[in-house]
C-alpha cells in the first residue's frame, strides 16, 4: 500500500511518536511525505520515505496529484486546526481529493490509530483492486 503522512509544525512531535509505535506496520508499506514530516520521521525510525516539497512549497499539491491518479491508499495527516496556515487551499484541495476518490484520510491520531489497525487486519485490500483497474 502506499501511504502518506503528513503533519503540521504543532502536530510532528505527535506524527513521530505515532510512526515509532506503528514502525513495525508501516515498515512494510511504501511511504510518501511532504518534505519536513518526512525528515522527522526518516531521522526518528530510520524508515525509507518518499519525500515531497514541504507543504507550504507544494507537498500537499503533489500527494494530492497521487491520489487524483489513483495513485496513493491512504493518508495520514496530523493537521493543527488552532493555526491559521499560509497553504489553506492546498490542504483543503487535498482533503477534497480524499472524498472525491474515496481515499481513506485520518486528519487526528484517534482515526490513525483505527486506520492503521484497518489496515494491519486487510481492510484495505479493496484499494489494491482498485488502483489495479487504473487506466
Ligand atoms: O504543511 C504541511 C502540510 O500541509 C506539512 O509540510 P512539512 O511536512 O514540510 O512541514
Amino acid at each position: 500500500m502506499k501511504i502518506a503522512l503528513i503533519a503540521h509544525d504543532e502536530k510532528k512531535d505527535d506524527m513521530v511518536r505515532f510512526t515509532e509505535a506503528y514502525q513495525y506496520s508501516l515498515e512494510k508499506h511504501e511511504l510518501f511525505a511532504t518534505g519536513t514530516t518526512g525528515l522527522r520521521i526518516t531521522e526518528s525510525t530510520g524508515l525509507e520515505i518518499h519525500r515531497f516539497q514541504s507543504g507550504p512549497l507544494g507537498g500537499d499539491q503533489q500527494i494530492g496529484a497521487m491520489v487524483a491518479d489513483n495513485n496513493m491508499d491512504m493518508i495520514i495527516f496530523f493537521r493543527d486546526p488552532l493555526t491559521a496556515q499560509p497553504h489553506e487551499p492546498d490542504i483543503s484541495a487535498l482533503m477534497r481529493l480524499c472524498d472525491v476518490y474515496s481515499i481513506p484520510l485520518a486528519t487526528n491520531m484517534g482515526s490513525a490509530e483505527i486506520l492503521i489497525h484497518a489496515l494491519e487486519r486487510g481492510d484495505l485490500k479493496w484499494r489494491e483492486i482498485i488502483r489495479d483497474k487504473k487506466g
